[in-house]
């Protein structure tokens, strides 16, 4: 787009919505926008990405608006934000619910009054973008750096499924498994305090990665109580701890299965297993969280179990509780 153009475009902003623009572009009807945000409580960023969404709505020839806030200027004490503290959640085993907890934990945790986003680098296999109901959603490129995707839930998030088309196979070698994780971890979380990072189950490059480039503060395990989850959950555990990662805790997930009929508690997969093998490892055991149909029909709906209310969003509540005050101690 000419200056013209986006000259043009910023004369339907008011004065200071316009003196906060950083970039402009208009293509095929498609208006994509990137404002200096720094220095605006979340409520202001909101009325700054309504007014100025609605304001270019309506001038003629846009079909589309994108807003990016960008609040990566040093703030008013000239002092520049840290770098947000990595979580990293990982599983030994594929299939126990990690890409769940890894969410949940992320609502919870921005529910508790921490700024925190979430980075799917699951990223043969990504779910995030399902779990917090940003499917589709495109996220928009910053001076080469991704500008994570809003969700409803106060969470940003970046999966490689809001760069990829839904069901494409995703064939990647290590190396450039690697490349992509890293953009997902080097985009503009300014206004975070914590990444979640959903890792892929094992101990791969993606790990191993995560560990030598992003050293996070620290770990959070997640198995289900069965004895088989449990052994590869101990080795996803002592990767982490070999690469210097200290191990926040473990969780165990589809723990306890309350019949929605008749009310007994069924384990189909045992129970008390993770703690037991926390306790073999020395680590803490952050809580259990119940199987429960709710809890999958909520993720697969894009509605996070820890945004509702009841005992599961309790639980994850307690999770986050648990991980906010290690950081806190950390
Ligand atoms: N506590 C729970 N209660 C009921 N369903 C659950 C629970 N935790 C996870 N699930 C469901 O189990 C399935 C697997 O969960 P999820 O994708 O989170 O696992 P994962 O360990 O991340 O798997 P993958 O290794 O494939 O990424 C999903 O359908 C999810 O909705």
């Amino acid at each position: 787009m000419t200056n013209d153009a986006s000259d043009h475009l910023k004369t339907f902003l008011a004065p200071e919505a316009a003196a906060r623009v950083q970039s402009l572009r208009l293509a095929d009807g498609r208006v994509t926008i990137v404002l200096d945000a720094s220095g605006l409580d979340a409520r202001a960023r909101a009325g700054l990405e309504t007014s100025v969404t609605s304001a270019l709505e309506a001038v003629q020839g846009v079909s589309e608006v994108r807003v990016a806030l960008m609040a990566d200027k040093p703030d008013g004490a000239g002092a520049v934000k840290a770098a947000p503290r990595i979580i990293a959640v990982g599983s030994g085993k594929g299939g126990v619910g990690k890409s769940t907890v890894s969410a949940n934990l992320a609502v919870a945790l921005s529910r508790a009054g921490c700024k925190a986003g979430l980075v799917d680098a699951d990223i043969y296999g990504p779910s995030q973008a399902r779990l917090l109901g940003t499917e589709g959603q495109r996220p928009v490129a910053h001076d080469n750096r991704l500008v994570p995707v809003a969700s409803r839930w106060g969470v940003p998030v970046l999966s490689m499924a809001h760069l990829s088309d839904p069901g494409q196979a995703i064939a990647w070698r290590g190396p450039m498994a690697s490349g992509a994780l890293t953009q997902l971890l080097e985009g503009h979380w300014d206004d975070a305090e914590v990444l979640v990072v959903d890792l892929p189950p094992g101990t791969g490059d993606i790990q191993l990665t995560m560990l030598q480039k992003f050293k996070p503060a620290g770990a959070v395990i997640v198995s289900t109580p069965q004895d088989l989850a449990l052994i590869d959950a101990a080795r996803a555990a002592e990767l982490f701890e070999k690469g210097g990662v200290p191990v926040i805790g473990m969780v165990e997930n589809m723990a306890g299965y309350v019949c929605p009929h008749c009310g007994e508690t069924s384990d189909p997969f045992g129970s008390g297993g993770a703690e037991a093998c926390a306790q073999t490892m020395g680590a803490d055991f952050l809580g259990r969280i119940p199987l429960d149909i709710a809890i999958r029909r909520e993720s697969d709906a894009g509605t996070p179990t820890a945004a509702g209310e009841g005992p599961q969003a309790d639980a994850f509540a307690a999770l986050a509780r648990k991980v906010a005050d290690w950081l806190d101690s950390h």
